[in-house]
């Protein structure tokens, strides 16, 4: 049944702060209805009231304009409101259709779910909305782009109208990006009402009806996407004209600093991952890794750092040679540093404080061997000093990690690592999840970094970021390096050939 949604005069405060103030907000059937505004804005915290997660502090919520009061998940489900959040919600060791039928309640006391046609009516869903998926694969082998799928058919299985997708992109490949959009236009087509949140433009013009765009919790405009651009969305954002994409000067570069040899690695299935990769970045040098995800950058990344250690070849950073059996602490000593692609799970103690966050990568030492005692007076006002250098939003250093907004904590981790003084950076989606300003204050860092000499290795699944930030730019396809080109010899489409394993456009095949 279609279904109109409204927000009227929403008001939500944690604490001290007001994270939507007086927010109107409506999305009809047969709308994409995209929701923008910088990190900490308060956009996840408006489809969490919707969602029932949160109560508001003042407000009402219509549907079909009758109020409604959607006190739980469970509430707003049966009124026929689905998300997909940020962080996937999914049981990984059962297969998709168990996943799928997990929030379904039991119609009556003893309801026995019959799974064959449980997965006979995912198949359908899954044809009819174009998210094709294995209704008996198990969640744990699936990429991440196939759980978004799991995730959408869930709520689409439990009878979402309403289908709320929190930062959906941020974790896809620009081929699964595709996919998505064409789904979500199919369930536009059929009358569902799609509310999406997102912080990449070109995507809220490609493929939105209309926009609101919050910012400091507040409304600053309601637009027609037809009828707008992306300087004008930017503007509204952040109540001023504002820069899309940094310039980058020549850099002299120095000694190598990172090197590796000869990298072999087999994942758990035994597939080989890393197929003989060896390359080297210099003192002052930015090195992109470009490639669709999954052909061996995680991987990659995880022996450099140290994380994973059951791997051939040689690493070698800032002089020092490593061997599988040195880990993580050894190498970061040796003065890596380490912006992970998983903020959640690598990235930050999300349980633990902003100080103690901070404090993890750095500390001055007290005493005589000034390795043992923490001075947490200095630590606090050290840490307050990087976060705000980073503008991150914060109330006070002590708050829990979990409870800064996504854009925040990846901008809080970046800070973490560069206050290091890193003589090699591994940048894995430095910017993913944070808002355009902040993406390009991130730039801007990693370029000053590179000025002052740091050799900087940047993976990102997205080609932008690493044509305006790269010196050099190597092709990863299949856990091998398949191609060298720098963003002038080459164009995205060059590039774009060989990440898919293809020739290039000059006619080489690789
Ligand atoms: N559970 C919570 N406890 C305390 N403060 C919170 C909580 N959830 C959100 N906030 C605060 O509310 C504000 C809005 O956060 P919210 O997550 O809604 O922003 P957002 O626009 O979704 O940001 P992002 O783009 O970074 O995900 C932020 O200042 C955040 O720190």
């Amino acid at each position: 049944m279609d279904k109109c949604v409204q927000m009227i005069g929403i008001t939500k405060r944690f604490g001290d702060v007001t994270a939507n103030s007086q927010v109107n907000f409506t999305c009809s059937p047969g709308h994409i209805h995209g929701l923008i505004g910088e990190n900490g804005a308060g956009k996840t915290t408006l489809m969490k009231i919707l969602y029932g997660m949160y109560t508001p502090d003042e407000g009402e919520i219509h549907i079909n304009g009758e109020p409604v009061k959607l006190t739980s998940p469970k509430t707003a489900i049966k009124y026929g409101i689905g998300m997909v959040h940020q962080h996937f919600t999914l049981v990984p060791s059962l297969s998709v259709v168990q996943n799928i039928i997990l929030g379904r309640p039991p119609k009556k006391t003893g309801d026995v779910i019959d799974m064959k046609a449980a997965a006979q009516q995912v198949i359908q869903m899954s044809e009819a909305y174009n998210l094709k998926v294995d209704p008996y694969a198990i969640v744990d082998d699936l990429p991440v782009g196939i759980r978004q799928r799991v995730e959408i058919l869930k709520a689409l299985y439990l009878g979402a109208d309403i289908l709320i997708l929190d930062e959906p992109t941020a974790i896809l490949t620009p081929q699964e990006i595709n996919q998505l959009f064409l789904t979500l236009t199919e369930l536009k087509n059929k009358g569902k009402s799609i509310i999406l949140i997102t912080h990449k433009l070109a995507e809220m013009m490609s493929v939105t009806d209309d926009i609101t765009i919050l910012c400091n919790g507040i409304v600053t405009g309601h637009l027609q996407t037809e009828k707008t651009n992306e300087e004008e969305i930017a503007r509204m954002m952040v109540g001023k004209d504002t820069k899309l994409t940094v310039t980058k000067q020549d850099n002299p570069t120095g000694q190598v600093k990172l090197k590796v040899e000869n990298l072999n690695y087999y994942n758990k299935f035994g597939v080989k991952m890393l197929n003989d990769v060896s390359f080297e970045v210099k003192a002052g040098e930015i090195v992109g890794i470009a490639g669709v995800q999954g052909n061996g950058q995680t991987e990659l990344i995880d022996v450099i750092s140290g994380f994973e250690r059951d791997y051939e070849g040689t690493v070698v950073i800032n002089d020092a040679v490593f061997s599988p059996s040195n880990g993580v602490a050894q190498r970061r000593r040796q003065g890596l540093s380490h912006i992970p692609e998983d903020r959640q799970t690598r990235g930050a103690a999300l349980d633990a404080s902003l100080l103690q966050n901070y404090t993890m990568s750095n500390f001055e030492g007290e005493g005589e061997k000034k390795k043992y005692f923490i001075n947490w007076g200095k630590q606090k006002k050290r840490a307050e000093r990087c976060l705000n250098d980073f503008k991150v939003k914060f109330d006070k250093v002590e708050i829990p990690a979990y409870s800064l907004s996504g854009g925040n904590l990846q901008k809080s981790i970046v800070a973490r690592e560069m206050e290091m003084g890193p003589k090699v950076l591994i940048a894995a989606q430095p910017s993913r999840g944070v808002d355009i300003g902040a993406t390009i204050f991130i730039h801007e860092r990693l370029l000053d970094r590179r000025g002052e000499g740091t050799a900087i290795l940047l993976v990102s699944y997205e080609l932008s970021e690493i044509m305006s930030l790269s010196d050099r730019i190597l092709v990863m396809y299949n856990g091998r390096i398949i191609g060298e080109t720098t963003p002038k010899e080459s164009t995205e489409e060059d590039i774009g050939l060989l990440m898919a394993g293809l020739h290039n456009s000059k006619g080489e095949v690789q």
